[in-house]
């Protein structure tokens, strides 16, 4: 008996231990969520308070799951434009909507461990986005190593063209053996047409469109390094990766997102038959002055609004994010340090009074006198992001839904297929969720 009693107080003494650990874990746990609730948070002048209530360990996920599952009780969407609705937004980020309406367009909410504060109000956005603080997301410099890579997307015309010919060949087969009929799926086949685009354009033959200064400083100094030694050192490993890294990220950053593009805009020129046959008389009398090239991309303006249009209804992209390095005021609004910004561009994409009371709508004519004519503040359309960190693709992604569209608005004419669904679902992007299946004719 007397044996065991050192090894019964070890025993209580590593309890009473591990008490005390989960004890203070707890009292951990409460402290960081008080912080974050009382002093980790924007403040706005004259504003007190302007946050959604918060979960001690979850944060906001049970509230986002109780309001999802709210508006899937409630009725379908309805079918209202061409046969389509493009509600998304209301279905998909339903918990946003709501919090925005009771909250107003600044709102704090939290998806466990990270906070985000979401701005959705035009004019603070507008300041986000001329900020050039260094304070503020990615430091400038990056995004434009990143523009050098990518050009203009001009020179890049032919490539496109070359890529898209085996895709419109095998499309062509394809209604030959239907009859003159296919039911085909599109998006597949755009996925690896973007994918082989952007993949000849950044490894192909001439590899590297890397602004000449970059290109020298980095090759000087690796082949300094080669030349130093036979064995790849820890800077030559570095640099690699950073030129791999890079491609990575345009790659994988490019691809989806065009693709998807391309096929929202095939969607809704399907669901509206008249816009379609006004786009390719369009594009026919483009096709009738010879070989398609960059200057001949500049003058399609109809097919330019049907990209404006898609991208403003179908973002892929649906928010802009940035990280405050450090502490910043924007009008009034004071943001701490390691704030979240997101910015929700479906819900700027979407509100009445910068679009009009049609803005849910599918209105080709609003993009007529271009973006600034499109709506009361250029800054509420943002499907490339804006400022510093804009997408370094857009005017190559640009060039390439022209190229893409042309090719194919010029060869077939397409219809809705019976068995499309049309499901809009978040996945990283906004994708057509089950996939778009087109009956595709030839002109
Ligand atoms: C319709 C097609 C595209 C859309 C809608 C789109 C949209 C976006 C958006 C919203 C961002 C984030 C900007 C921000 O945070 O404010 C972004 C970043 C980026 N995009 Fe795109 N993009 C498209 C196509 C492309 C293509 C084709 C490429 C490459 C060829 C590309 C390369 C990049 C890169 C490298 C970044 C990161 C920029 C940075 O972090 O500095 N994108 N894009």
């Amino acid at each position: 008996m007397a044996a065991d009693e050192p090894a019964a107080s070890a025993a209580s003494m590593a309890m009473a231990k591990m008490a005390s650990t989960l004890i203070l874990g707890m009292l951990g746990l409460v402290l960081m969520h008080a912080c974050r609730v009382f002093v980790w948070r924007p403040r706005s002048r004259g504003t007190s308070s302007f946050s959604s209530p918060s979960h001690l360990l979850l944060g906001n996920i049970p509230d986002i799951e109780r309001i999802q599952a709210d508006v899937a009780r409630r009725a379908r969407e309805s079918r209202e434009d061409g046969g389509l609705s493009h509600a998304w937004p209301s279905r998909l980020f339903a918990h946003l909507q709501e919090w925005r309406a009771q909250y107003g367009p600044i709102f704090i909410y939290s998806s466990g461990h990270i906070q985000f504060l979401s701005i959705s109000d035009v004019e603070l956005v507008k300041e986000l986005s001329v900020c050039t603080l260094l304070g503020l997301g990615k430091p400038s410099y990056l995004s434009k190593d990143r523009g050098a890579l990518l050009g203009q997307g001009i020179g890049m015309v032919s490539l496109m063209v070359n890529s898209a010919n085996s895709l419109m060949g095998s499309w062509e087969s394809q209604i030959e053996s239907g009859g003159g009929t296919a039911e085909i799926r599109i998006d597949d086949d755009l996925r690896g047409l973007s994918a082989d685009i952007i993949s000849r354009a950044c490894f192909g033959s001439k590899i590297w469109k890397l602004d000449k200064q970059i290109r020298l400083t980095i090759l000087e100094v690796v082949k300094e390094r080669l030349q130093a030694s036979h064995e790849k050192d820890l800077l030559q490993v570095i640099l690699e990766a950073i030129i791999m890294d890079n491609c990575k990220n345009i790659y994988f950053a490019g691809y989806e997102t065009a693709a998807i593009t391309v096929s929202w805009c095939l969607v809704l020129l399907a669901a509206h038959p008249h816009w379609q046959a006004r786009v390719r008389a369009v594009v026919l009398e483009i096709f009738g002055c010879g070989v398609l090239d960059s200057n001949k991309l500049q003058g399609v303006k109809t097919l330019t609004m049907v990209i404006h249009e898609t991208l403003r209804l179908y973002t892929p992209a649906v928010f802009s994010m940035r990280e405050a390095f450090e502490d910043i005021e924007f009008k009034g609004l004071l943001i701490p340090q390691g704030s979240n910004i997101q910015i929700p561009i479906h819900i700027l994409h979407r509100l009445p009074e910068i679009w009009g009371t049609d803005a849910g709508k599918f209105q080709l004519e609003r993009f007529a006198q271009g973006i600034s004519g499109a709506c009361k503040s250029a800054h509420a359309y943002m499907p490339f992001g804006s400022g510093p960190r804009i997408c370094a693709g857009q005017h190559f992604a640009l060039a390439e839904l022209k190229v893409i569209l042309l090719l194919i608005l010029a060869k077939f004419s397409f219809s809705l297929s019976p068995s499309y669904h049309h499901s809009p679902a978040f996945r990283l992007v906004v994708e057509p969720g089950d996939g778009v299946i087109l009956h595709v004719r030839k002109v």
